[in-house]
């Protein structure tokens, strides 16, 4: 078999995963969905919803992530532009997250489905036991037949603790609600190797490994879209890694988006998936503080794959408990790692440096396990 030939039987496959899927996640981009002078293209949300009735009526679960709160905000404040502050930004978005929620909920009742809100901040994601109240909340609307309707709880969001953009939202709920396809629609009809509003590009039909992406440039949203090209691609990268595919394509073709998967890029998801906990460390947790290594514990963290012991840390930083992640890093201050520590940083103090036949019993574990541990480069 020729290389071409592998790679269009890839296409198939991605696709026909993403077809066949029995949940899904869509995500729906602000750019899609309002416009600076019209605010919420209700027209439209009225096509999305149609494409996820029908979707849900040939028997697949979906969870609908939808921004475009701030987007439909400006002009009922009388806002000529997407606001930059985030006071303003979460103005808008108390006004526009009334309009959003109302439009999803008028457009599903035309089927008769009832439409539930959730609401999310990166905390509730970050922490296990929150992340399994949002799971819960998620199954039980689903149970009920309801639509869930996901957006992050922009006004009580500060800069901090923001998920940045909803494709990343959209890429985490996938993995926390075991989807097992994400589709990203946006104002664009697929990934193209240069932004396509600056000159020739080409589409990119099929991304199925890091290589496929050798020169692609990836350049920033439109005047209400968030991340750009570049959020979307690390979405897609942070689903892979949950093992869920991702087709990214044009609001307009929905329909085609969510039936056959034929339209737009598609990217293929890792065969074998990160385990949920390391998916959790290396995606979702807040990072609580910083281990220093020597180079012999980066080479057998990173390289080796091994435990990490007590006798290669040079330093911490922060102020950790046992059970929280931390951030593993190289004698050059870089991030190589992250872990879930097993000491306190008070514990590990007296610890630095030491190996483990001068500590007592009860310190000789591993201050972060192999299995709790993901190296950020893989
Ligand atoms: N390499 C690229 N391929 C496709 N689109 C790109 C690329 N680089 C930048 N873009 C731009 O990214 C925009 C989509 O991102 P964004 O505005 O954040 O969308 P959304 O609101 O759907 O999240 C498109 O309008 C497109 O012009
Ligand atoms: N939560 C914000 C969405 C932010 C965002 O990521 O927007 P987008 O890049 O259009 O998906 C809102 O509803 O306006």
């Amino acid at each position: 078999m020729t290389a071409e030939s592998d790679s269009a039987v890839g296409v198939s496959a991605t696709r026909a995963t993403i077809a066949d899927a029995k949940r899904i996640v869509v995500k729906i981009g602000s750019s899609a969905l309002t416009s600076l002078v019209g605010g919420l293209d209700v027209g439209r949300l009225d096509l999305l919803a149609d494409a996820v009735e029908a979707r849900m009526r040939a028997g697949t679960d979906v969870i609908v992530v939808s921004s475009g709160a701030i987007g439909a905000g400006i002009a009922p404040l009388g806002l000529t532009k997407r606001p930059r502050d985030l006071a303003t930004k979460q103005a808008a978005a108390s006004v526009g997250q009334l309009a959003l929620a109302h439009a999803w909920g008028t457009s599903f009742a035309r089927y008769g489905r009832t439409v539930g809100q959730v609401l999310l901040t990166a905390e509730d994601i970050a922490r296990r036991t929150n992340h399994r109240n949002a799971q819960r909340t998620l199954d039980r609307l689903r149970s009920l037949g309801a639509v869930a309707v996901v957006n992050e709880n922009d006004t009580v969001a500060t800069a901090e603790i923001r998920f940045g953009d909803n494709d990343r939202l959209a890429a985490l709920v996938a993995h926390l609600a075991g989807a097992e396809a994400l589709i990203l629609l946006s104002d664009v009809d697929g990934l193209y190797d240069g932004d396509p509003r600056k000159g020739h590009a080409v589409l990119i039909p099929e991304v199925n490994s890091p290589e496929d992406l050798d020169g692609v440039v990836a350049g920033s949203g439109g005047a209400l879209g968030t991340g750009g090209m570049a959020s979307k691609l690390s979405a897609a990268r942070l689903a892979a890694d949950a093992g869920v595919p991702v087709l990214l394509a044009a609001a307009a073709d929905a329909d085609v988006a969510l039936t056959t998967a034929h339209v737009g890029t598609a990217f293929a998801g890792r065969p074998v998936r990160l385990s949920s906990r390391r998916f959790w460390v290396r995606h979702a947790a807040d990072v609580q503080g910083d281990l220093h290594l020597d180079a012999g514990a980066v080479t057998a963290v990173v390289g080796g794959r091994r435990s990490l012991l007590s006798a290669g840390i040079t330093g911490i930083s922060g102020r950790f408990y046992g059970g929280d992640v931390v951030a593993l890093r190289d004698p050059d201050g870089l991030v190589v790692a992250r872990g879930v520590a097993a000491y306190d940083a008070s514990e590990l103090t007296g610890m630095l440096g030491k190996s483990s036949s001068d500590l007592s019993p009860e310190l000789q574990r591993p201050v972060v396990h192999a299995d709790d541990l993901v190296s950020v480069a893989t």
